[in-house]
């Protein structure tokens, strides 16, 4: 991954609730960050616009279709491997979708917004969680 914070990889991630839980992934053996919990998304593909990253990621990961809500805040993250810039959405699923499947995860888990807050969460996760519980 070649990128400086000047120039980050452009990630997008939803935040799917339903009721008073969310939706978390587990990251998949051989992958980086894996066996961490994040919230499903990927890499933004050029020319490809944030919400319409996160659909493609989503209908690919999961076979599901959501509405979105609300854009947060990007965070901009360094791992050792670069910067990644991850823009959060929360989101429901869309009236009629499919239920979630793992396609490529190991794992989905809904939890209460107060669980989200562990230890094996991806790391650029955590301003996420922190925006969700405390918002403005
Ligand atoms: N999808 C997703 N990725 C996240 C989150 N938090 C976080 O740090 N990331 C990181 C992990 C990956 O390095 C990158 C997203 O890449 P990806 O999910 O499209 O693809 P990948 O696993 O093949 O990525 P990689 O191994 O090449 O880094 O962003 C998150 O909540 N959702």
């Amino acid at each position: 991954m070649n990128a400086s914070p000047a120039m980050p990889v452009d990630v997008v991630c939803a935040v799917i609730r339903r009721g008073e839980q969310i939706l978390l992934a587990q990251r998949p053996p051989g992958k980086r960050l894996a066996g961490l919990w994040e919230f499903p998304g990927g890499k933004v593909d050029a020319g490809e616009a944030p919400e319409e990253a996160l659909h493609r990621e989503l209908m690919e990961e999961l076979g599901c279709e959501v509405e979105v809500l609300q854009a947060g805040p990007p965070v901009l993250h360094e791992y050792d491997w670069g910067w990644i810039r991850l823009f959060p959405f929360v989101c429901v699923l869309s009236p009629g979708s499919a239920e979630p499947h793992p396609h490529e995860h190991t794992e989905l888990i809904w939890v209460f917004q107060k669980n989200l807050e562990r230890p094996d969460l991806a790391p650029a996760d955590v301003p996420v969680v922190h925006w969700l519980c405390n918002p403005a």
